[in-house]
């Protein structure tokens, strides 16, 4: 018997076993790097002389994998593959289908901590958000499971004397995946498993920053029980395949999550209808985002400096929910300004790989060097008070950054830095803080720290983004309870883990009978 949905729990580091566990999972994981991946297309592995070379960003010199890139006749041999298997893939029942899921959910729950261990070489992510990120990952294949069961009954529509009306869901084709590198689990899960529940054939591009840990999942997808063709493993170089995927006239859908540059190319490339294509596509992009909490004067202002700092610096920032902006009423400002910097100074740094640390080392060198400008634009645009150090001897490492008086039209307070850097804004009013709030062409997600009704009211409405916190930081959605996607140039407002999702991937069917 299927039980109702529950949101996969995280381990407390705080108890010893646990932590001795995932640090047996760790020395289990590090016997394992180095080693060569392959493609994967109808089922066959396939090993290329030219790798992608995916490093430890903590450990520079640490070779996490090597993993056979694809090219664009792979991408022809895998949609090949994909459009036959589609042809008995879309027969099964969804209950079937959602066995694979749960199956595959199942194996990953047996074998939790060494996902995470991957996660913790091959993005550098801290034990906690390691543990959220493989739990979100699980989470994902058991939430699409459940609901493309229901989805399967169709929806009511009304009949007639003599007429009989249906109004069912049924899949649309083969499509590509191509999720970003910071959650090297669990949107690499979610984005690829939705599809394939749905009846849809998957050929997976994984970050060329994170291929690793995505060649796990489809390790344990096959183990599941995922017939050949449904899901290809494509990793690659972008600038190679990334447009030639998009293009292809066979793709019905780009599953896509990511920068706005990439996103906004991905959504232009796929209106253009190629020769032989013969449907539309369809795009679901969720981008980026340039997040801001908002803190009211007459809030609770621990609460508020906590939420600042993780939502901050979890994951050293390089979240698309991250907060980047604080937009502090002006009666609160400085008290605000050193309850957060007092916390930041108990921030460690350090590499997860090794230890349990709060921030481990940025993704990569162009991450760095691009965070690194950013705080000296910072030091030109308002006032360093808290960090600025980067050291990229090792790893990339950035630690935690604050500045204050920053000008919301400053490039600081408007463009997506993605690394741990928090600008501090001043506001006379609730209505100025929205308006800066809103000031940003992204809308992915927010918060408002505040005890006053009506002012949580207002930004219910006006406050301009996807995902809207009250009296919380502004990251962390939960599959189930906080389904997520954004507004304005975040994105196409999809809703992982939410009601609405699997209907990107399903075209819907009316019959209608006259007896
Ligand atoms: N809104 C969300 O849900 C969400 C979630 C996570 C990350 N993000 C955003 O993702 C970004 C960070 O991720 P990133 O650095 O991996 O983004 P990116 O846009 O550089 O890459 C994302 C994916 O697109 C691929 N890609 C690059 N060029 C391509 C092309 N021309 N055609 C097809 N694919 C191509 C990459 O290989 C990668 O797999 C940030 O902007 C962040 O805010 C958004
Ligand atoms: N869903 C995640 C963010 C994903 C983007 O990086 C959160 O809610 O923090």
């Amino acid at each position: 018997m299927v039980l109702p949905f529950k949101h996969e729990p995280f381990t407390d580091f705080s108890i010893k076993q646990n932590r001795e566990e995932f640090e047996a999972a760790l020395k289990k994981v590090k016997g394992q790097l180095g080693q060569e991946y392959p493609l994967i297309i109808n089922g066959e592995k396939i090993y290329t002389d030219d790798k992608l070379i995916s490093y430890n960003p903590g450990n520079k010199k640490e070779i996490v994998g090597k993993v056979s890139k694809a090219t664009k006749q792979h991408v022809d041999q895998a949609m090949e593959s994909a459009e036959k298997a589609f042809k008995t893939w879309r027969k099964w029942t969804a209950v079937e289908r959602a066995e694979i899921l749960y199956r595959a959910a199942a194996i990953v729950r047996r074998r939790k901590h060494e996902f995470s261990a991957w996660l913790a070489y091959d993005g550098n992510k801290p034990w906690g958000q390691a543990d959220a990120d493989t739990a979100e990952g699980i989470d994902f294949m058991e939430y699409y499971a459940r609901h493309m069961i229901e989805l399967a009954k169709g929806k009511e529509i009304n009949d007639r004397v003599g007429e009989e009306n249906t109004y069912f869901y049924q899949a649309m084709g083969p499509g590509v995946t191509i999720p970003p590198w910071n959650f090297a689990f669990a949107i690499v899960a979610g984005t690829t498993v939705a599809p394939i529940v749905a009846g849809n054939p998957v050929l997976l591009k994984p970050s060329e920053n994170t291929p690793v840990i995505a060649y796990k999942l489809v390790e344990v997808l096959e183990e599941a029980g995922l017939p050949k063709g449904v899901l290809s493993f494509l990793p690659g170089d972008p600038a190679e395949i990334g447009d030639y995927l998009v293009d292809h006239p066979s793709t019905h859908f780009i599953n896509f999550t990511g920068s706005r540059a990439t996103g906004t190319r991905i959504i232009e490339r796929a209106s253009k209808v190629q020769e032989g294509q013969k449907h539309l596509k369809r795009v679901v992009a969720e981008m980026g985002g340039k997040d801001t909490i908002i803190v009211d004067d007459n809030a609770d202002l621990d609460v508020a400096a906590e939420a600042i700092l993780y939502s901050a610096f979890g994951f050293s920032g390089q979240k698309c929910s991250a907060c980047s902006r604080a937009v502090i009423h002006k009666d609160v400002y400085d008290e605000v300004l050193e309850k957060t910097v007092k916390l930041a100074e108990d921030i460690t740094v350090g590499n997860p790989a090794e230890e349990d640390v709060y921030m481990g080392a940025v993704v990569n060198q162009k991450q760095f060097d691009k965070i690194k400008e950013y705080i000296e634009i910072g030091k030109n645009e308002g006032e360093l008070v808290f960090g600025g150090e980067a050291d990229d001897t090792e790893g990339y490492f950035v630690h935690p950054t604050i500045f204050k008086d920053i000008d919301p039209e400053a490039r600081l307070m408007q463009e997506e830095i993605f690394g741990p850097v928090v600008a501090f804004t001043k506001a006379n009013d609730f209505d100025e803080m929205l308006d800066i709030a809103n000031n940003t062409e992204y809308g992915l997600t927010g918060a408002v720290i505040s005890n006053n009704r009506e002012h949580l009211n207002r930004a219910r409405y006006d406050f301009d983004v996807g995902n809207l916190y009250f009296n919380r930081g502004c990251t962390g959605a939960i599959v189930g309870y906080q389904p997520f996607g954004g507004f304005k140039m975040s994105g196409t407002d999809s809703k992982a883990g939410g009601p609405d999702y699997l209907q990107h991937f399903l075209e819907a069917k009316t019959l209608s009978q006259a007896f």
